[in-house]
């Protein structure tokens, strides 16, 4: 039996993975591909419930004052409870799993807390162990990351309500443009030291059109299909 493929979608807040992601699906499922689309975290579950605690600020108001040892934690269980209860054997049997953030956001969102370059690694190794040789979840086969500047994102979230309680409170990431910025960096060193491809969301400085993005993104997964 032939194991499916794992795609990500990855990028800051307000980049465009929901939009992408839906697309993706839409076309895949559109051409007959056996294919589901999760997106993390998934507040509407229990196994979230720690992550939405630290995401409103319940163990600090400052990202930085949680250990991302400990609030990586949170999010890899959430992970593991998504594999195994919606879709390992999906996956197992052949099929597509599309996913808007996943790992990947946590290497960035966490991975920035740490500044020292060789703490720094030592934390994403950890990272690494812990989610697919302890948990084993699959390793994602493709990770695209959404390029847009924290300047972007920041612009595109301002107004958008928290997806916690769906109020206009943002979480203690969105909230933190020091973070916000921190994530990025983070990710910039990532894509190449985990061959990330960076699909860039702007053209001479403005953002491309959702179509433009998409298409770019088609491009890329019949070329590795
Ligand atoms: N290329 C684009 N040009 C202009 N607006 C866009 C583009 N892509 C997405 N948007 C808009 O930006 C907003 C954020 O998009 P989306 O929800 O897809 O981002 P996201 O990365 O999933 O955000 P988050 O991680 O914060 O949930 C939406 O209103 C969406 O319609
Ligand atoms: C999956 C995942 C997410 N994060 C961070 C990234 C974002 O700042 C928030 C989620 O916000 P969204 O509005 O739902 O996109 O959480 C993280 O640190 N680790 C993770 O594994």
């Amino acid at each position: 039996m032939k194991r499916g493929r794992l795609i990500v979608i990855e990028g800051l807040d307000g980049s465009g993975k929901e939009t992408q992601s839906r697309l993706l699906y839409e076309r895949l499922e559109e051409w007959g591909e056996k294919v589901v689309r999760i997106s993390y975290p998934r507040y509407e579950k229990e196994s979230s419930a720690l992550v939405k605690m630290y995401l409103r600020g319940d163990f600090g108001e400052n990202p930085d004052e949680v250990s991302p040892y400990i609030s990586s934690t949170f999010f890899a269980a959430d992970r593991y409870a998504s594999y195994k209860t919606e879709y390992e054997s999906f996956y197992n049997e052949g099929g597509i799993v599309i996913a808007d953030r996943y790992t990947t956001s946590n290497m960035m969102h966490q991975g920035c807390k740490i500044k020292d370059q060789k703490e720094r690694q030592r934390f994403l190794d950890w990272l690494w162990d812990l989610e697919f040789n302890l948990y084993k979840i699959p390793i994602p086969d493709k990770v695209m990351f959404l390029d847009i500047p924290p300047s972007f994102s920041m612009e595109r979230i301002k107004d958008r309500k928290n997806k916690i309680t769906n109020e206009s409170q943002k979480d203690i990431h969105e909230s933190n443009e020091l973070h916000l910025r921190n994530a990025y960096e983070a990710a910039v060193q990532m894509v190449d030291k985990y061959y990330w491809t960076r699909i860039d969301c702007l053209k001479n400085g403005v953002p491309k059109t959702i179509g433009e993005i998409n298409s770019e993104i088609m491009k890329l997964v019949m070329e590795n299909r």
